[in-house]
This record gives structure tokens, sequence and C-alpha cells, in this order.
């Protein structure tokens, strides 16, 4: 639909393994849910209309029992919520769940942690009571697991306390994902399953659902999900400092041992289970060790291994709080690809990498030196989204309708805000629920009007205490209700199914997200969705990673800590006119069916690919032979159309690259000219120079001297013609039409860099820039780091002030590195010159047609040539041009290639002269 295309991912790129992370397993292990499915048949799912609110109402009052355990036993309320505090274990919901881990079921939780506090009810806590929410889904049932000498039943089923958004996004593609396996625990205590019962398992769960549980005693467990997960990682990624009695914990927890050790265990998993094209694809902060201890296997050493953060990424001066900060970083940098939400988490990530680790971290991801062979780690920014058509089938469902009109009758002549929240400190409910207090007290007219219905996600038990919901809900409820009015209806998920909610969605006048802090926030993508042909606003908080996208920018923005402006921002979408409405409702919408799961999905797995592809290349120059000039002259002598594209510095012209020669005046090299002129005499010759130098005073220079040789100059932003018997030869700006007032405001950043680097200098050229920030002898030493470390910082300064807003990239070198508008290369220039109407063979014309055109597409006049050679230090074109028929690629950049060949820069002149003078 409106989905955009998305590439197909063949078998053999994503092979049997796509794995994923700790909160993996989208099923778990369950007994009797009839029994709680009777039980929940008194709540909102069977309910019948009439009893809608009162029913609501005694759900509402069920949040405080966290806070007084002694009361659980008379009301079944709090029971259900005591039971279903702690520990989202498994994250994987069915397909049809929400986006962000809303479970929608009706029947109970039983987490691991229960079942350690509560040793008298341990077995049937062990074993899952949760309904599966579709209730045609029938559990499936096994061999029974033997507990103290009585046979008990089980039955594996989805499992609601999971990622749910990344199960949907994976479900998305369908298909296209040829093969995969899940990797994940079990979403209930599994200590007391003898060996019999747990190979049972392993099978079923391979064969029947495509997953390999992890065993993990429940004490380990416990203690690496509950304390370290989420009481050390999970406040520091969303920024929150801890306070005096947790920072003990924070900084030096003795959970970390249990963390390592659920990493290590994956690890195991996966390489016993790994096969040779497998990609391993790592979830989520519960497993930040996990790429490092993957890649220590010589199985893995060069698989594609890819990391995603769903959650945020905090600045560096809040991460270097974590004892185990270098720990965590080394263990994702072992990855090919580390992903993140929006633009900042990178960048923070790759600050902290850059301050904790003292590593390059450059724009598009860090530069790891392993024992003296270099590695680049990506960083890439890669957004979640909604599987929206899953969504779209799932609004359409009968049951939908049905609880749309209920609630519309319910609520006839009432606004409703809706909003769902985990409830821990981060996620701001007591914000929200403060900043409608305030709305209420300042809009009277509204009281009795309004209701502001909470869906309450299931967190630890202490992170749900210390959200501090409870009686926040009591006051305000205990200030407005009236006999037929309540103003705050709180309800836990397990309470409403997915129907439901998307019914809630629908009807809502607004939709209020408050966190302080959220990875992406999904359910706001499902609200635009479900809002089709209704289109109320959404309040945003300005902290989550939707809001950092542009579309989303079309909210009504929060700060969740300014509870007046909450209140404001809540008045304003109540009494927003349609009109208004409806033109922010579209880019919301257009942005949520643009940046979908299925985008994610495909994104992710190609540019891991992508990323590990070029890894290997670069690993390893001796697998490269050396150019072979006894069997390539042969072909090159009776070759009768050639194509010669040699690069200039570094290839054929060895340039004096210490601070002197680089800033002496240029003079055209005379061994390379004479190589030049040699190949251009030859008329079967098309000769073409590649060069990043500018045209001024250095470039204009060689065409003076090899008229007959075509010139790219500054890296494919100029083209000098060859003159042919129609035409003199002339220069071309390709980049006339762009606008260059970057320049001094990068020129600015640099200088003030230089001043604080010894050495450097600023190379100002007509559309780029380069910086040499060290000229010295290429060995390392403590002032090369330091300037390397600059050269990073620098680059980082003007990729964020500048390369989107002017569209720039940034190149770096060893000791340079260079700036200049994106989509201009060495590659584009090829692909221009190969071009039917491109340069080399007729005056310019149509010069965006041909700017972006790949030289290895089309059925441009290279068809005619019958031995293109290539013989330079641009990767990208090198390996482009191996797509060619007839093309030999070699490389002169002393570094791991894709390139055919090899040859060593100072032979160069040699080797080439022999082809030069074949007649
Ligand atoms: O509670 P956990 O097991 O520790 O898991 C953490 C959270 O993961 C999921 O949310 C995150 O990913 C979503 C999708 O990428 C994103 O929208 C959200 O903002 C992230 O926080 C899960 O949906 C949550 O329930 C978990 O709390």
């Amino acid at each position: 639909e409106s989905n955009p295309p998305t590439p197909d991912i063949h078998a053999h790129d994503v092979p049997s393994l796509a794995k994923s992370g700790l909160s993996t397993s989208a099923f778990q292990i369950g007994d009797k849910p009839a029994a709680f499915r009777q039980r929940s048949g008194s709540g909102l799912g069977n309910a019948p209309l009439k009893s809608i609110v009162e029913d609501l109402k005694d759900k509402s009052r069920a949040i405080t029992p966290i806070a007084s355990p002694g009361s659980e036993s008379g009301n079944p309320f709090s029971r259900f919520a005591s039971i279903a505090s702690p520990g989202n274990l498994t994250p994987l919901n069915g397909a049809s769940t929400p986006a962000n881990g809303h479970n929608g079921h009706n029947g109970i939780t039983s987490p691991r942690k229960y079942q350690t506090t509560h040793p008298e009810i341990q077995f049937a806590a062990r074993i899952q009571r949760k309904q599966s929410r579709s209730s045609s889904r029938r559990p499936e049932r096994d061999s029974p697991i033997i507990n103290g000498g009585s046979y008990q039943p089980w039955h594996i089923e989805f499992n609601s306390h999971c990622n749910g958004g990344l199960k949907n996004a994976v479900d998305s593609v369908g298909d296209r994902l040829k093969q995969k396996l899940w990797v994940g625990t079990l979403g209930t205590g599994t200590d007391s399953f003898g060996e019999t019962v747990r190979s049972n398992i392993d099978e079923r769960m391979k064969e029947q659902h495509c997953s390999l549980p992890v065993w993990i005693p429940d004490d380990e467990f416990e203690s690496c999900y509950d304390e370290f997960c989420h009481q050390v990682l999970w406040p520091c990624l969303h920024y929150a400092v801890p306070d005096a009695p947790k920072t003990k914990l924070f900084y030096e927890s003795a959970s970390f041992k249990q963390y390592v050790s659920v990493n290590q265990r994956f690890a195991d998993a996966i390489i016993a289970n790994y096969q040779e094209g497998d990609i391993i694809w790592v979830n989520d902060y519960h497993l930040m060790l996990l790429p490092s201890l993957l890649r220590a296997s010589p199985l893995l050493s060069n698989a594609p291994i890819g990391f995603f953060l769903h959650v945020a990424f905090p600045s560096s001066e809040i991460f270097r709080c974590l004892s185990v900060r270098e720990s965590l970083l080394r263990g994702l940098l072992a990855a090919d690809l580390v992903g993140f939400q929006t633009v900042n988490y990178a960048r923070h990530f790759r600050q902290t990498v850059s301050r904790i680790l003292a590593l390059e971290a450059l724009p598009k991801g860090i530069q790891v030196e392993t024992g003296g062979t270099g590695r680049f780690v990506d960083v890439g920014v890669i957004p979640m989204g909604i599987d929206v058509n899953a969504l779209r089938e799932k609004k359409r469902e009968p049951d939908v309708s049905y609880w749309v009109q209920l609630l519309r009758q319910r609520y006839a002549g009432m606004k409703i805000v809706v909003g769902r929240d985990k409830l821990d400190e981060v996620q701001g409910v007591r914000h929200k629920i403060q900043a409608f207090e305030q709305f209420l007290d300042k809009h009277p007219e509204f009281q009795q009007k309004v209701v502001l219905i909470q869906v309450a996600l299931q967190t630890t038990e202490s992170n749900e205490l210390a959200g501090g919901v409870a009686d926040i809900v009591s006051r305000i409820n205990s200030r407005f209700s009236t006999l037929t009015y309540q103003p705050v209806v709180f309800l836990h998920t397990q309470e409403v199914t997915f129907s439901q909610y998307l019914a809630l969605l629908s009807v809502a006048d607004a939709f209020l997200v408050t966190s302080l802090r959220e990875g992406m926030a999904l359910r706001t993508h499902e609200f635009v969705e479900c809002q089709e042909g209704r289109h109320r606003p959404l309040i945003l908080s300005e902290f989550t990673g939707s809001y950092s996208y542009s579309g989303f920018r079309s909210c009504i923005a929060i700060n969740p800590y300014d509870s007046r402006g909450t209140a404001k921002a809540i008045y304003q979408a109540l009494t927003m006119s349609d009109e208004e409405a409806l033109s922010r409702w579209k880019d919301l919408h257009n942005h949520v069916v643009t940046q979908t799961a299925q985008t994610f999905v495909t994104s992710f797995l190609t540019r891991c690919l992508r990323a590990n592809t070029e890894h290997i290349i670069q690993s390893d120059l001796s697998v490269v032979p050396q150019l072979d000039t006894a069997s390539l002259l042969p072909r090159y002598k009776h070759s009768a159309k050639r194509l010669l594209l040699l690069d200039f510095e570094g290839a054929i012209w060895q340039r004096d690259m210490t601070r002197a020669g680089l800033l002496a005046p240029f003079e055209a090299p005379k061994e390379a000219l004479a190589l030049l002129n040699k190949f251009a005499e030859d008329p079967m010759n098309e000769v073409w120079l590649l060069s990043g130098l500018p045209v001024k005073g250095v470039m204009d220079k060689v065409a003076a001297e090899a008229p007959n040789v075509g010139i790219v100059a500054e890296n494919g932003c100029f083209i000098r013609t060859r003159p042919n018997r129609k035409e003199k030869a002339s220069w071309i700006n390709v980049v006339s039409n762009f606008n260059f007032t970057w320049k001094a405001s990068c020129v600015e950043i640099l200088n003030y860099f230089t001043e604080r680097t010894p050495g450097a200098f600023v190379e100002e050229r007509e559309a780029s820039v380069v910086w040499r920030f060290w000229t010295g002898p290429v060995t390392d030493c403590a002032d090369r780091q330091w300037a390397r470390r600059q050269a990073a910082e620098a680059q980082n300064h003007i990729f964020d002030s500048l390369g989107e807003r002017y569209g720039l990239r940034i190149i770096p070198g060893a000791n340079s590195f260079l700036v200049l508008p994106n989509n201009i290369s060495r590659s584009t220039a090829v692909g221009a010159i190969l071009h039917p109407g491109g340069p080399a063979h007729s005056p310019l014309s149509g010069r965006s047609v041909w700017m972006s055109h790949d030289p290895t597409e089309g059925d441009g006049v290279h068809d005619e040539l019958d031995f293109v050679f290539a013989v330079g230090g641009d990767e990208k074109l090198l390996r482009r041009l191996n797509d060619l028929d007839n093309a030999e690629t070699c490389s002169t950049s002393r570094k791991g290639t894709g390139a055919k060949w090899k040859l060593e820069p100072k032979d160069a002149i040699e080797v080439l002269s022999r082809f030069a003078n074949v007649r």
C-alpha cells in the first residue's frame, strides 16, 4: 500500500539464523489457561455494556496493591497486580500485538521473580498462566513436567512480555526472511524443569516456533534482568542519574557478573547452532556484551553481527558513571553494525566511545584498532516503525468495531484522552496525571466532560513503586469523581484486549505521551494509524525518539517536566479545530507509513551485511593477487577499444606528503605525465585521470601538459572532457548549482581545531575542503593519536552542524579528511564518463541524468569497450567497476580491497609503462 518498496531479502542474504536477544522468545510455557479465562470473564473482555464503567472503576483501584502486599488476599484485583508486577522476561508478542509490548491478554502473569519470592506457589508460578489473546489459538500440550512426584501438564503459548515491536517487525517481512531462528529465554522460571522436559521444549520450540531457548538458572536470570538490566542499565540509558541510595548499585553492581554470565549463555547457544552464512542480529540492552562474546569464537570471527538498541542512549556524561562502561562499549564494538533509533542516540554513542575508549569516532562509525589491523564499526540510525498493513487488517476486525460502538455509547458527550505506558519513573506517568489534574483545575468546564484512560504496562515492582503513580491517581479521582464520573481510568494491560485497545485509540480525542525519555514510542504510531478518518491530535513528549523525526513535529510537543505546559497542551488538543487537526495528522501519518517495520528490518539486515562484507574485504590484503602482467598484457594488446581510469595521487604519482611538500607550489610530475601521454597516443585508448586535487593551479597544469587525457578533479566536482574532432576539451563544473555557503562555516570550525593541533592546516578548494591534521611520520605516537582524536571531533562537529543541512559527506583518511557535497564522487564522475550522453562522447546535456548514473548500469557506450583498466585507491569505484564485463581493477591503496589485483604504488609507473608501450 503506502509503504515504500523494500528490497527483497534472498536466501543467500539472510540464511538460517537471524538471531535476536534476551528478549526474543515469542513463546512461553503455560498451563490451564481456562481457569484464568473464567476469572477474566468478569473483566472488560466479556463484560456487557452496562458494566463497563463499574468494571473500569474497579480495575482502576487495583493499582495500589504493590504498596500494600499484606492486603492482597481479600481483593482479587490486588492479587492480580501483585502477581503481574515484575519482570518482563520474554519479549515477543503474537503477530497482532501492539508495537510496544502491550499484551492485550485477559489472563494473569507469573513473572519469574514471583516464584523465588513466594516459594509455596513456586511451581504454580513457574508454569505460565497467561492466556493467549486469540481465543482461537489452542495451547499446545506435551509431556508433563514432573514436580515433587506429581505430573503437571505444560503447553507453549505466545508471550505478552516481550518487545512486541520487534516481533511484529520481523513478522512483517514475512517470507522475504526465508529462515529465521529466535534465540531467547522462556517467560517463566525453569529451575525445576528436568532434562526430558527441557529437551522436549527445545525440540518443540525449534520445530514449531523457530525458537531456540537459552536455559538460565532462575536466580542468575533474576539478578541479571531485574537488577542489572532494570536497576542499573535501564535508568542510565534513559538519562536517569542515580539518587544516593542507589548510587552504589549503579557504580558497583555485583549483578554485572550475572549479566556477563547470561550473555555468555546466549553466546554458547548461538555458537553451538551457528551455520556458515547466518546473520546474527542482537537486540537491545540486555545483551550488550554478546557481540564480543560471539566474535571471540573462531567460528564467528567473520560472521555478520548486528546490534540494535531499542531504547535511548544517553550523553557520555551519564554513561561514564557506569563502573562497567568499558566492557559494555567493547562488547558492542565487536559487531559490524550498531544501530540506534535516532541521530542523537547514535551521536551520543560515538562521543561516548571516543571519550571513554579514546577511539576515533567518525560520523559513520568507529575506527577500532585491533592488533595492528583497523576495523571499522558502522554506527547507523535505523528507526523502528510499525507494520501498518497488519494494523489496518486488525482494525477491520468486527471485534474492534464492536468495541468502538460500545465506547462511543459509554462516553457519549465526553472527551477521551488515552495513554499507554510502562509504570516506571522514566515513562512519566506521574507527570501525566499531575498535568491532567492541573488541566481539570484550570478548566472546570471540562470536569465531568473528559476522561483520561491510562493503560499501564508492567514493570518491576520497585520500578513501579518508584513511578509513584498510585497515590496521585487516588488523589485526582477522589477530588473530581462523582457518582457517575471518574476522571482517571487506570487499566493494567492484561485487562484490555488488543481489539479493545485499538477501539480506544480509534475513539480517542487525544493521545498523551509524557515519557521523560524513550527509545522511540511506537504506540504513538499506532494511535496515528487508528485515527484515520478522525485525525485527533497527538500530545508528545519532546524526549521520545519519535519526536526527533520531522513528521512527528506536527504533534503538540510538550516538556513533560512542565506540567503547566502539558495541561495547556491537553486543552489545545481538545479544542483544536478539525482543519488544523487534519493538517497535523497528515504529516504524522506520512511519517508512520514511510518509516515502517518492514523498512526497519530490511534496512538493518542489508546494512549489517554490507558492513560485514566491507569489513572482511578490508581486513585481508594478503588474499588479493599482485597485478599479473603476464596474463593481462596479451589481453590488453588484443583489445580494440580500451578505457583507462588512472588515479593520480597515490597511484601514478607519489606525492611528497610532508608539510613542506604539501604546501609547495604544484609541479606536474614528469613520469606520470609521460605515462599518461604515452597511453593517450594510442588511438585505441580512452584515458582518464582521476584526482582529488583542484583545477586551479594544479589540474589545469596537468591538462595543459596532457591535452588528450580526460580529467576528473576534486573527486568528481569538475570534469575536463577529452578533445574530439568536433570539439575542444573544456572544464565542466558539475556542482555549479550547489550551495557552497557551508564552506565558510566548515573552514571556521577547522581553524578552531587547527589552532589546537600542531602542524595541521586547512586546504580550501573550489568545492571541497581538506583538513590535514597530521603531516609528520606515519608511525603511531602520542602526537598523532591526539591529532586523530581532534580530527574525529572535528568531523563530528562538521557533520552535526552542516552535514544534513547542506548535504555533505566526509571522507576520512589516515592523516586528513575531506568534506564535499553528497552524491559527488569519482564513481559518479565515471558513471558520467561512461554514459552515452556523457562528456566522453558528446557535448554535455542533461547533467542531472548522468551525474547520478551508475557506471555499471544500462547499455551505454561501455558495452563497446573490450578492456576497462582501473588503477587506484577508490574502493567504491573499483568494486563497482568489477561488475562490468572486461574490467580489470587494481588497488594501489595497500589496504584490504575488493579489487581484482593489487599493485605497490612505487611500482605503478614501471608496471603501467609496460602496458603503455604495447603496440
Ligand atoms: O522491559 P525490558 O524487557 O527491559 O525491555 C525494554 C523495552 O523494550 C521495548 O521498548 C523499546 O523498544 C521499542 C521498539 O523499538 C521502542 O518503541 C520503545 O521506545 C523502547 O523503549 C518494549 O516495547 C518495552 O515494553 C520494554 O520496556
